[in-house]
Order: structure tokens, then sequence, then C-alpha cells
């Protein structure tokens, strides 16, 4: 070994000394935190989203802000099991996206439950089964997931947090070849997305849609002759021992999911923070205008506004917002207070902190 490598690898080891030191000190820290909680939730997500925002602000790398975001949610994580070992549920198999949101927000799950439905995961939650529940509420290319808007409507669960997952997609095989395969399977959505790099390599393969790409995956893996493909995750092709043919083939590189965790307990303000809200009106002209009035007054953004059938009355519609703020700030309380007077319904499901992402 040459004198600078070992004088570099020596620093390495000092520095990895001091680095587990600091470290457990900061976990003795979390487990001293734990008692002062008193049977009060462990799960802090407003103290998290604090922490994060506070690191990357003050990075200056080389490491990039990503990373140091890595790190430090693998950091809290595990300081937080030493807290409690928080239960996790999800819509599975393993190797979904939202496998990988929760994970991503967690920073890995000490205690995951696979569900097989976005309603069982509303279930575990409101039953006290799970501690938390991760569910997908829209994609940028695909829109809203209706269904998780319908349950939140009638769910007495608070949102606590929101996951942005950037989706990459990956041709896995048992062949290392693209030129074998005769059949691709994936989720419908998937194959939607990937649509214009498949027409351009594979312009002759089979498009076979399936329930979830880890399903896919599966097919792929028990695929003798090489001829079969899935359209997947990374963590896919880990979990299912395939080779990544093709990486980062959705058509548009931005396309991102966003996954909302259900709790049963209310989050305090984190300084950035998001508030999701149901409304309905009567269906009268101009009342959409009378609803975001308030808003408009109190200087309060709107980020999002979709619109659902209420499966009340033929043709009524309630409306899915989110605002910049938490509802405890002075300009949203005002505007929230102004919002329920003019409509028929208003539910608060939520402030919670602007995702990381
Ligand atoms: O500050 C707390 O409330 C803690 O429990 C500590 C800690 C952390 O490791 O920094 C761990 C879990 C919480 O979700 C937030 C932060």
């Amino acid at each position: 070994m040459s004198d600078l490598l070992k004088q570099y690898r020596d620093q390495i080891d000092a520095i990895d000394e001091q680095m587990l030191k600091l470290v457990n000190q900061r976990a003795q820290l979390a487990r001293e935190i734990g008692n002062v909680k008193n049977g009060g939730p462990i799960y802090r997500p407003e103290r998290e989203a604090q922490v994060l925002r506070r690191l990357t602000e003050h990075n200056e790398g080389p490491l990039s802000g990503d990373a140091v975001t890595a790190i430090f949610r693998a950091v809290m994580s595990n300081c937080r099991a030493l807290e409690k070992e928080l239960s996790v549920a999800f819509l599975g198999p393993l190797g979904t996206f939202s496998e990988e949101a929760a994970n991503k927000q967690f920073g890995g799950l000490s205690a995951p439950v696979q569900c097989s439905s976005i309603d069982e995961v509303f279930r575990m939650v409101e039953s006290g089964q799970v501690d938390y529940g991760v569910v997908p509420v829209e994609n940028s290319t695909e829109g809203a997931v209706g269904r998780t808007l319908d349950l939140l409507m009638a769910t007495k669960l608070n949102i606590c947090g929101e996951i942005a997952l950037p989706i990459h997609h990956n041709l896995l095989s048992k062949s290392d070849s693209v030129d074998q395969i005769k059949t691709v399977y994936a989720h419908s959505q998937s194959l939607a997305q990937c649509h214009q790099w498949l027409n351009a390599h594979l312009p002759n393969a089979d498009r076979q849609p399936v329930v979830s790409n880890a399903e896919a995956a599966n097919i792929a893996k028990n695929n003798t002759n090489g001829s079969v493909a899935a359209i997947a995750s990374t963590r896919a092709a880990e979990l299912f021992s395939l080779n990544n043919l093709a990486s980062n083939i959705e058509d548009d590189p931005k396309n991102t999911t966003r996954f909302l965790i259900l709790a049963t307990h209310d989050v305090a303000p984190s300084g950035k923070d998001k508030t999701s809200l149901v409304v309905a009106t009567k269906n009268v002209p101009g009342a959409i205008l009378e609803l975001l009035k308030p808003l408009a007054d109190e200087q309060v953004s709107l980020t999002k506004l979709e619109s659902r059938p209420s499966k009340i009355g033929l043709w009524e519609y309630v409306f899915f917002v989110d605002i910049e703020g938490h509802h405890q700030d002075a300009a949203v309380s005002k505007a929230l207070k102004e919002l329920e007077a003019r409509s028929s319904l208003l539910k608060v499901l939520g402030s919670y902190p602007v995702a990381i992402i």
C-alpha cells in the first residue's frame, strides 16, 4: 500500500471513530426524548423536516443535498427505532413504488406491512393495527388516484406527511440482451409511461398489462427462455434477481408520484407546510369562485384543486384543495373559518411538512 493511501485511510479511520461516538450520543438523546414524550407520538414529521432542511442548507459538499438527506434520514430512522419500532403499511407486494416511497420517508422500514389494496392500508391504520400508512395520491402524468381521494373523504385519519417520489422505470429480465425480448409485462400505467421507448427499442414485442410491476418482475423471474421482460424499479431488480437491460426508460424524465402518510395524530407546524382540505359547494353558478375568495383575501396560495363526484347527488362535486401553510397559521386559520361559513362541507385532512425531495 502506498504511503499516501495509508495516510488517507488512517484519517478516515479516525473520523469514523468520532462519527461512531457522535452518532451514538445522538441516539442516546433520541432515546431520552422518547421518555419525555410520555406516550405521545414518537414520529414527528415536522421535526424531521426541520432537521433535513437545516442540514441541506448548511451543507458545503462535496456530498450532494440528496446524499446528506439520505444519510440523515437513515440516522433518524435508527434513532427513532430506539424510541419505538414503527409499523408502516403500504400497497404491496415488495418492490412496488409505494414500498420505495415508504422507505424513502421513514429512512428504511423496521416493521413493513404489505397490503393488497389502498382500502386495506386505510383500514390497518384506522384499526390501530399499524402506526402509519402510505398511499399514492397523484402522478404527474396520470393524474389523481381516485380511490385514495374517496377514502380520504370518509376517514377520520390525518395526513401527516407527503412524499414526492421520482418514478424511474427499468427493463428487467433474466436475459442479458434486449434483442431476445418478445413480451414485456408491467402495470398498464407503466406501459403507458414507457410507450415511446418501447416503440423505439422493442417495436415488435407484445405488451402485457398486469396488476403491479412487482407481479411483472415475478413473471420475468419465472421465465426460463429469457424472452420475457418486466418494467419495474431497481429495487424490484434486486428483489427478483433480474438483469437491468435498460435504465430510466420512462418517456417523461420528470415523472413523479406523490404519496400521503396517514396517521391517527395531528402534526405541529414545521415552518414550511401544506394543508389538504375537502370542500363541497352548492351546485350554483359562481360557487367555486365564492369558495376561493377567502383564500385570496388572506393571501393563502392554492397548490392543488381537484374535483371529484361526491357520490351523494348526481352531478354534485366536492373539491380536494391543497393550500400553503399550516392550519394553525393565523392567515390559514382565518381563511378556513370563512371558507367553512360559505361551504356545505369543509374537512381539514391534515397539515404537514412540504415534501423533501
Ligand atoms: O426530536 C424528536 O422528537 C426525536 O424523537 C428525535 C428524532 C431524531 O432522531 O432527530 C427522532 C424521531 C422523530 O421523528 C424526530 C426526531
